[in-house]
């Protein structure tokens, strides 16, 4: 039986840092464990022009703890006001590793994203040329169609059609819940890839609702069915390049999730290595964990792997916070529900 494992330093390829205290209080868990992350632009207001990028680029530089190495990748929000120009300058000079896409009213603080794709289409024509990936949150906002939907109605109105419209284009599909998106990944070719979250490997919606609500898993995509929570765990522990690790990890307060309308998203970052090698070993694929935390993405993304390597050590389940404080209050860590032996040296 393994119980040491050493892979190269992982990277997160969808986080969310957001600013000032909150950044200060979750960035060193994101840094103790990985060496890269994609930035999600989603602030309040959100990072849309590349000035906003180097700002945000800044705050988090100025944030990271004594000593550390890490290094944000900056990604502009898309809106119907988005300049191909600013894009493609932000691009050329190394600012912004990829552009997000927001359907208007998707998810958290997506009020200033697209509802006219007609509108985004020069600076979506723009990034195929320059091979500027789109990073896509995917999930439809019509309210005819039920929630849990609305990541394969996505694929079929909205992802497909534009994959047509902007051939070229580098997409990768979000935080994916459901096998549609990963049947829909694996049937195409290199200009897509997809990112999947801890949680989603290990949640489905009866953790959600089944003897009571637990707003600390509820996320957008919502996790959905057995079956999809199924299918991808068998996309991450397969060695498909085009699958990687995007934590999604996106902190709320607890005040903010404990409400009668409560904020979407799971605190995942300070124990989603442990939680990934859990999983991937109870799939019998820990000999895959590497490529799905370290080396997919950086090929998706034209970019070197890490040199630097981790290592992890079965033993005692692993100790972590129940919560991280932050000057607005708590934020709860994610509960996978299982006790995790996969302890993280670096
Ligand atoms: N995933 C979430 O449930 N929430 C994210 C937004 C997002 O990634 O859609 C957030 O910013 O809180
Ligand atoms: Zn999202
Ligand atoms: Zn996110």
């Amino acid at each position: 039986m393994t119980d040491t494992l050493s892979i190269r330093r992982p990277d997160d390829w969808h986080l969310h840092l957001r600013d000032g205290d909150m950044l200060r209080a979750v960035l060193p868990h994101t840094t103790a464990h990985f060496a890269r992350a994609i930035v999600m632009p989603n602030l309040v207001p959100p990072v849309v022009t590349s000035d906003d990028a180097r700002a945000y680029r800044d705050r988090i530089m100025a944030a990271l703890p004594e000593e550390t190495s890490f290094t944000p990748l900056m990604t502009l929000y898309l809106t119907e006001d988005t300049e191909p120009g600013d894009v493609a300058r932000a691009h050329a000079e190394g600012l912004i590793t990829a552009v997000k896409l927001y359907p208007a009213g998707a998810t958290t603080n997506s009020a200033s994203g697209v509802t006219d794709f007609d509108k985004v289409a020069p600076v979506l024509d723009k990034m195929a040329d320059i091979g500027l990936p789109l990073c896509t949150h995917g999930e439809v906002v019509d309210g005819d169609v039920d929630i849990f939907d609305r990541e394969a109605v996505f694929i079929d109105r909205v992802l497909d059609p534009l994959r047509k419209r902007h051939a070229g284009l580098r997409v990768v599909m979000e935080h994916i819940t459901t096998a549609q998106a990963a049947d829909y990944v694996r049937a195409h070719d290199k200009d897509l890839g997809a990112t999947i979250t801890t949680h989603h490997l290990v949640i489905n919606r009866n953790h959600i609702l089944a003897g009571g609500i637990r707003p600390h898993y509820y996320c957008l995509p919502v996790a959905k069915r057995e079956e999809h929570r199924l299918a991808l765990r068998a996309a991450a522990t397969s060695g498909d390049a085009r699958f990687f690790l995007g934590t999604d990890s996106a902190p709320h307060t607890d005040a903010n999730k404990l409400l009668p309308c409560g904020c979407a998203g799971c605190f995942t970052a300070p124990n989603t290595l442990s939680i990934l090698a859990e999983v991937f070993e109870q799939e019998n694929a820990l000999d895959r964990l590497e490529s799905f935390t370290s080396l997919n993405g950086p090929a998706f993304y034209g970019l070197p792997v890490n040199e630097a390597m981790i290592t992890l050590t079965k033993g005692d389940p692993v100790s972590y916070p129940g919560r991280v404080d932050t000057s607005d209050g708590p934020v709860t860590v994610f509960d996978p529900g299982m006790d995790l032996h996969w302890h993280v040296a670096l």
